[in-house]
């Protein structure tokens, strides 16, 4: 009989399974479990200090869980040496609140910086990119509508069209998993759709699962295939935008033991004002 242990042929993206974390007495998750299929565009909503960012951290291997498991692809991360994990991580694109390119580049060059990890250092210090790389990270410009930009320095470009280079850096790096932190948080409402279209498209196109945290309703609603709703570090709602009525966002935005709840309070005005963040 075989007995080794091998990944499945397509296994989910992202699986975490009863993960609890406390921070000194502050329980910041409690048995949370959710998944992320591939080529599924999951948005996280819940209000500030609900646990995302654990969430985030907890699936980069950033944070350790006291309990349970997180599975990328298949793989324990939680379990992984330093070298596997460094190989793991290769394989998770991150795209922050805050920008994160190095300004005084090219965007071109900050999307051939998603190739570190595949290619030699020196390569790396001294730009020597491989052409093969350089077209697939214009082609990649071009799927995020940046072609014309390529050469322009990163800090030039507008926080949308810098979200997006992080997205098409996310592409070169070969990303089968995308971590998005609150990605349109300090943009207009026009680039954020830009930007969430794009990574819902890529995530379609290219089967990659992408857990997206927003503190949007309207926008979690109108590009989420599913959305994962937390409160208190705990998932008190999973499903599609059709399921997430009055009930449920009074569930994630404004819980509270039922003796406390008043029955006079609007439930329609949490639809378009959630608890600020
Ligand atoms: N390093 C830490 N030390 C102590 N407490 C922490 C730490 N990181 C997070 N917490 C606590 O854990 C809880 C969850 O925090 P987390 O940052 O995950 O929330 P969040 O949903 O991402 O919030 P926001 O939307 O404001 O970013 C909060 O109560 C927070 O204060």
């Amino acid at each position: 009989m075989n007995t080794t242990a091998t990944a499945p042929a397509n296994p989910s993206s992202i699986v975490l399974t009863g993960v609890t974390k406390h921070y000194a007495g502050n329980t910041a998750l409690s048995k949370v479990s959710m998944r992320v299929e591939p080529g599924e565009f999951v948005v996280l909503l819940g209000p500030s200090g609900a646990g995302k960012s654990t969430i985030f951290r907890c699936i980069t291997a950033l944070t350790a869980p006291d309990h349970g498991k997180v599975e990328v692809l298949g793989e324990r991360i939680d379990q992984l040496g330093k070298r596997d994990l460094r190989i793991a991580r290769r394989g998770i694109g991150l795209i922050f609140q805050q920008l994160n390119l190095i300004g005084r580049i090219s965007a071109l060059k900050n999307v051939l910086a998603g190739r570190l990890g595949y290619v030699p250092a020196w390569r790396v210090l001294l730009h020597l990119f491989p052409e093969q790389d350089r077209q697939q990270a214009l082609a990649n410009l071009d799927r995020v509508g940046l072609l014309n930009h390529a050469y322009q320095r990163a800090d030039s470009l507008s926080g949308g069209q810098q979200q997006r280079v992080a997205i098409a850096r996310a592409l070169s790096q070969q990303s089968r998993v995308i971590l998005a932190d609150e990605p349109v948080s300090s943009l207009d409402p026009e680039s954020s759709e830009t930007v969430l279209e794009i990574l819902r498209g890529i995530s379609h196109e290219r089967g990659i699962g992408v857990l997206c945290s927003l503190h949007q309703v309207d926008l979690a609603k109108r590009f989420a295939d599913r959305i994962i709703g937390v409160r208190a570090g705990s998932v008190v709602f999973d499903g599609t935008a059709a399921d997430l009525d009055d009930a449920a966002l009074e569930r994630i935005y404004r819980s509270r033991p039922s003796s406390e709840q008043h029955s006079s309070e609007s439930s329609v005005e949490l639809e378009t004002q959630p608890e600020p963040a």
